[in-house]
């Protein structure tokens, strides 16, 4: 064997060991739903993606929140952690998930994803109630908001906003891509349900542009 075969051999073994991104294209399918709003969704985006949420759930700083309900303040039924723009993501992976996502939802979006909301869902207790991200311009403007799964798989459900069945209930979790596009945010609402059944734990990692909340 000759020594220059070694270090490629190591390459192999690091590069397995890890979690990397499949080609987004490849079993991208996107659903239209009424009113210019749209979702995709691409499954097992990342692959090995077990290292990437263990390594989120202890490299994470995740934060308790609470918020006023009526006269009470309670606890959000999830852990989470905001990074803006400037600040270091936890994992490479998530750099390069978030520029690949950017590079190609530019042409209907028209700028990049610059921020990552991180949520971790402990067990079925942990939740978000019915919503659309509405807090920045998003109220106002067509926009993308991406959303990486890893960990346990749990149902993010979709319905026009004002109430109604549930449209569109897709389990994400292990790497699972899910991308609300158009006027998502402003004309239907998505939830994570809370669950009674034994669920794992999930981060999710959501990839939005600037001033969308
Ligand atoms: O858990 C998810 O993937 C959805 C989270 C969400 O909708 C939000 O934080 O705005
Ligand atoms: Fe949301």
């Amino acid at each position: 064997m000759s020594l220059t075969t070694q270090p490629s051999l190591l390459d192999d073994v690091a590069e397995d060991a890890g979690p990397r991104l499949g080609e987004l294209t490849e079993g991208l399918v996107r659903h239209e739903l009424s009113r210019g709003a749209w979702v995709d969704v691409r499954p097992g985006w990342v692959e090995s993606s077990g290292a990437l949420f263990e390594h989120l759930l202890t490299a994470v700083p995740w934060r308790a929140e609470r918020r006023q309900m009526y006269e009470r303040e309670v606890d959000v039924p999830r852990l989470l952690c905001f990074y803006g723009e400037e600040a270091l993501l936890p994992h490479p992976l998530l750099a390069r998930a978030r520029d690949a996502l950017s590079a190609h939802y530019l042409p209907e979006l028209g700028e990049p994803l610059r921020t990552a909301g991180l949520c971790l869902y402990r067990d079925g207790r942990d939740g978000v109630a019915w919503h659309g991200d509405r807090l920045g311009r998003s109220s106002r403007e067509d926009t993308v908001v991406a959303i990486l799964s890893l960990g346990a798989p749990r149902p993010l459900v979709l319905r026009p906003r004002g109430g109604g069945p549930t449209a569109l209930r897709v389990p994400v979790g292990h790497g699972d891509l899910l991308v609300m596009g158009g006027s998502c945010q402003r004309t239907w609402e998505h939830a994570v349900p809370k669950t009674s059944r034994p669920v794992g734990p999930r981060v999710s990692v959501q990839l939005r542009p600037r001033g969308v909340r």
